[in-house]
């Protein structure tokens, strides 16, 4: 019977001001998810604070959704790993398809990012994507190897058991996307996790958790989590409302339930 655990997470992006924020954490601040499950939100930065000190003693960890790498300095607008630490986050999201495509995100500044996360103390959620021409081409392995190799180059064996990846293809996000077959997701995924391996080392018994993410949903959740390579998902626009959160977390417990030992 397998051990793996499954990371659920919501990525809020540009959406709830402190006081949206704040009324949905606490709607969210009781839930207890099924065993096996690891739960997660990521406000944005100005709501990072207060949703971290209304889930202090909930389950559900924190996340942010983007970094810089120095600590501090003259880097106008931007927020540093210590920073976000301090509002009582977890983990924190590097790499994001938007954040690629509007505002110049490359290979390069995702691994400096995945490195200072991980010198405070911060779990990393590399998001990795292959656009829909890369999709079209054929050349999505090759895509989702290169961002995987890079963000994780000069990363300790200590360091890789905090790191979690999630595969967000471009043309699957948002209300214009499609969310990919599950069929496609497992070959991926399996092809990933042998990318992976190869970077911790073929006898490592560290296992980065690879989630799915892109238009995820109440009809789709179950087909990806059960997915032997895919150890949770990322949930965009279906987790913004707490309750639908809520249940698309216990939508997966009979999915989740064999995975975790008796
Ligand atoms: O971008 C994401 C997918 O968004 P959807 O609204 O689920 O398509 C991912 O980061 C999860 O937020």
């Amino acid at each position: 019977m397998s051990q793996k655990s499954i990371w659920i997470g919501t990525n809020w992006k540009m959406n709830k001001g402190p006081a949206a924020a704040i009324a949905d954490a606490r709607a969210l601040a009781f839930f207890r998810p099924p065993e096996g499950v690891r739960c997660f939100l990521a406000p944005p930065a100005t709501s990072l604070r207060d949703v971290g000190a209304v889930l202090q003693d909930s389950p559900l960890m924190v996340g942010a959704q983007n970094m810089y790498w120095e600590e501090n300095g003259a880097w106008t607008g931007e927020i540093s790993a210590p920073m976000i630490a301090e509002c009582g986050a977890s983990i924190v999201v590097l790499g994001h398809s938007e954040r690629r495509l509007h505002f110049g995100e490359t290979d390069w500044t995702v691994n400096l990012k995945v490195r200072a996360a991980l010198r405070h103390g911060l779990r990393p959620l590399i998001c990795i994507g292959d656009t829909l021409d890369e999709y079209e081409f054929g050349v999505s392995q090759e895509t989702l190897a290169r961002q995987t190799k890079i963000a994780l180059h000069g990363v300790s064996q200590e360091d890789l058991e905090r790191v979690l990846v999630v595969y967000e293809p471009v043309w699957a996000i948002g209300a214009a996307g499609r969310p990919a077959e599950p069929a496609f997701v497992s070959q991926i995924h399996t092809t990933l996790r042998g990318v992976v391996q190869g970077i911790v080392g073929q006898g490592s018994s560290v296992r980065i958790p690879l989630l799915y993410g892109g238009s995820v949903s109440r009809g789709n959740i179950r087909d990806y989590v059960a997915l032997p390579d895919v150890d949770g998902v990322l949930i965009g626009r279906a987790g913004w409302d707490p309750a639908d959160f809520m249940d698309l977390v216990e939508s997966v417990r009979d999915v989740v339930s064999p995975k975790v030992p008796a």
